[in-house]
């Protein structure tokens, strides 16, 4: 197996709290970036020594830049500065040095000569027990291809020098990683891995500020990583990510991100040691936490909804609300005065401590359970954004379901929910990347189509993700940029959709208890220039406040409840002929009719109607 490393410059703080950071998570190794260290109030023996401390290996030094194909007197200057770092390396014991292609403007385009250079240098490098890492930038002057740099390594044949590869500059560019293969595996010295989302930008702002860890982004790092592991390489697997966000985030939660995203790559490709997701036959159950006040509001809706309270805790203040095979907890131990949120999500697995070992394996926090003798032992871990994840098996005779005393309510027949279809959960603005990434890879979903919408309070991304047989699926939203103080829309609202096969009926049953969040007829007026659908269908969409949608599957028919509590609600979604989306085009005005909500609430219980204070939000 391959060592895993991680550049510095993916992380916030101080060398030391990067390295700090970098060893916690469980990396084997790292690149250290010059100004880091530069910057780094211990000398490098001691950055050596605290490496050593931590378990961790220096793996390269980078970056020397700007280095081949100059006029002589620059040459010479190239040469001293290389000298310096030379003896900052050994002091280091780094052996690896990067040297990126020049973007010098002085620099010529001349293969012959950067191979001259190059072998000069690799030369002076031998004496200090260094080897070179060549790196074709995508913006070099003159070099910017890994095989226009393959081709100079070559030409200047020497041991000490060798290729880095940066996934980055070969897949920004377009450039087919296929002749990777023809570069023996000695000759390949380093291997820095980087996703990056499609963007139709200048190359070095991109690779400057966009870079995400692997499976974040939008480039086929599974097939580039199969290619060079072709080759035969060896060495590291190394995460080079200049991000703007990553750089700004805690560095111990960046770099357990950063470590979760190379095991996903590494699996994805084919090369892994973790134990496979085990199938997922659905969502189990979903734990609202709703606190005084909040807890009636949840509990009318579901009510409403035809769910039946069908159990009650044994030893907490928790009920089970089912209809078929949807089933909602109702947590009121822990949430504050009026507060509602998703709490745990809970997946059916057909092997549980197998999800919940894959689960830790990936670096998910293992939660501690308390449960009494008797009670169900569930595996559970947790996801970022305060929700809980469990896994477990509804129909096992020592299964969760023991734990609730029935009530002995009788079912309500009526309203036709049979299950939960979806969890959507709208994300801090920095741990959206970091959310999708923890929901792929610790329950094995593939993604979805990412969209965009221009929403009231700003420009909305979501990216949805689901299983092979689409049982399980978890909506993540988040806005394009973090708020100012004009934020008027509910906080990380989270909603549970339920499915159902007559969305007309739920949405008449929410109206009878005033729960059914009302639309406008624009949007009806809209839809009917969209779409052209037929006007008894139309009529009953705009009288029953049905959203609609249609893909090249099928079409889909939602309705909404107001938000209970300070940021949850709930959906019923009715899915005709095999729709696959999640009605994103209607996000905005959906969000728009629960600030009217929101404020009509509040002038109803106030005489004065006054602007909204930043608690009422
Ligand atoms: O943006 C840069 O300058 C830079 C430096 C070193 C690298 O390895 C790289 O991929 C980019
Ligand atoms: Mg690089």
């Amino acid at each position: 197996m391959h060592t895993l490393g991680i550049a510095t410059v993916c992380l916030s703080g101080t060398l030391d709290d990067k390295l700090t950071a970098a060893a916690a998570a469980g990396f084997d190794g790292v690149e250290v970036f010059e100004p880091d260290l530069v910057a780094a109030a211990d000398g490098p023996e001691e950055v050596r020594a605290r490496c050593a401390d931590l378990g961790l290996s220096i793996d390269l030094y980078q970056p020397f830049r700007d280095f081949e194909a100059v006029p002589p007197g620059l040459l010479r200057a190239n040469l001293r500065r290389a000298e310096a770092k030379f003896a900052v390396m050994e002091r280091l014991g780094a052996d690896l040095m990067l040297v990126c292609s020049s973007v010098h403007p002085d620099a010529v385009d001349d293969d012959d000569l950067a191979a001259e250079h190059l072998h000069l240098l690799a030369e002076r490098a031998a004496g200090h027990g260094v080897r070179l890492a060549y790196e074709a930038l995508a913006w070099g002057r003159h070099v910017a291809t890994y095989d226009r740099a393959w081709r100079i390594v070559r030409r200047a044949d020497h041991p000490n020098l060798g290729l880095c590869l940066d996934s980055f500059h070969i897949l920004s560019r377009g450039s087919d990683p296929a002749a990777i293969r023809v570069i023996p595996p000695e000759k390949l010295f380093f291997l820095q891995l980087a996703d990056a989302p499609h963007l139709d930008m200048d190359v070095l702002q991109w690779s400057r500020h966009h870079r995400l860890f692997p499976g974040q982004g939008a480039f086929d790092l599974p097939g580039f990583l199969r290619t060079v592991l072709g080759t035969g390489y060896t060495g590291p697997l190394s995460l080079e990510v200049f991000n703007d966000v990553f750089r700004q985030s805690d560095p111990r939660v960046a770099a357990v991100d950063a470590l979760r995203s190379l095991l996903g790559l590494q699996e994805a490709a084919g090369h892994t040691a973790l134990p496979a997701p085990p199938r997922l036959d659905g969502t189990a159950f979903v734990e609202i936490g709703a606190g005084p006040g909040a807890d009636a509001e949840v509990t009318g809706a579901l009510e409403a909804l035809g769910f039946t309270r069908g159990g009650e805790h044994r030893s907490k203040p928790v009920s089970l609300w089912e209809q078929g095979s949807a089933r909602v907890l109702v947590n009121r131990a822990a949430a504050a005065e009026g507060a509602t949120a998703v709490a745990a999500i809970a997946v059916e697995s057909t092997d549980p401590p197998a999800s919940a070992r894959r689960a830790e394996r990936l670096l998910a926090p293992v939660l501690p359970r308390e449960h009494r003798a008797g009670e169900a032992d569930l595996a559970a871990v947790a996801a970022p954004g305060g929700t809980s994840v469990f896994f477990c098996r509804t129909d096992a005779a020592e299964g969760w379901r023991a734990d609730f005393a029935p009530t002995g309510e009788v079912p309500d027949p009526g309203a036709g929910l049979t299950a939960v279809d979806h969890v959507a959960l709208t994300q801090q603005t920095d741990d959206f990347d970091g959310a999708a990434l923890f929901y792929r890879t610790v329950f094995g979903l593939h993604p979805e189509k990412a969209a965009e919408v221009a929403a009231p309070f700003g420009l909305m991304r979501s990216l949805s993700m689901t299983d092979a047989e689409r049982r399980v699926r978890i909506a993540l939203s988040v806005a394009a940029v973090r708020r100012g103080g004009w934020a008027p829309g509910v906080p990380h609202p989270q909603h549970v959709a339920f499915a159902t096969a007559d969305a007309a009926t739920a949405a008449a049953r929410l109206r009878g208890a005033g729960l059914l969040l009302e639309i406008p007829g624009n949007y009806y007026d809209d839809l009917d220039a969209r779409l052209d659908l037929p006007p008894d269908r139309l009529a009953l969409m705009r009288e029953r406040s049905l959203l609609y949608d249609r893909d090249e599957h099928g079409e889909l028919l939602h309705c909404y409840t107001p938000v209970l509590g300070s940021r949850v609600f709930f959906e019923a979604v009715q899915r005709i002929g095999g729709y696959t989306g999640y009605g994103a085009p209607n996000a905005p005005v959906r969000m728009a009719a629960h600030r009217r909500e929101r404020l009509a609430r509040s002038r109803a219980a106030r005489p004065h109607w006054s602007p909204p204070t930043p608690t009422q939000r």
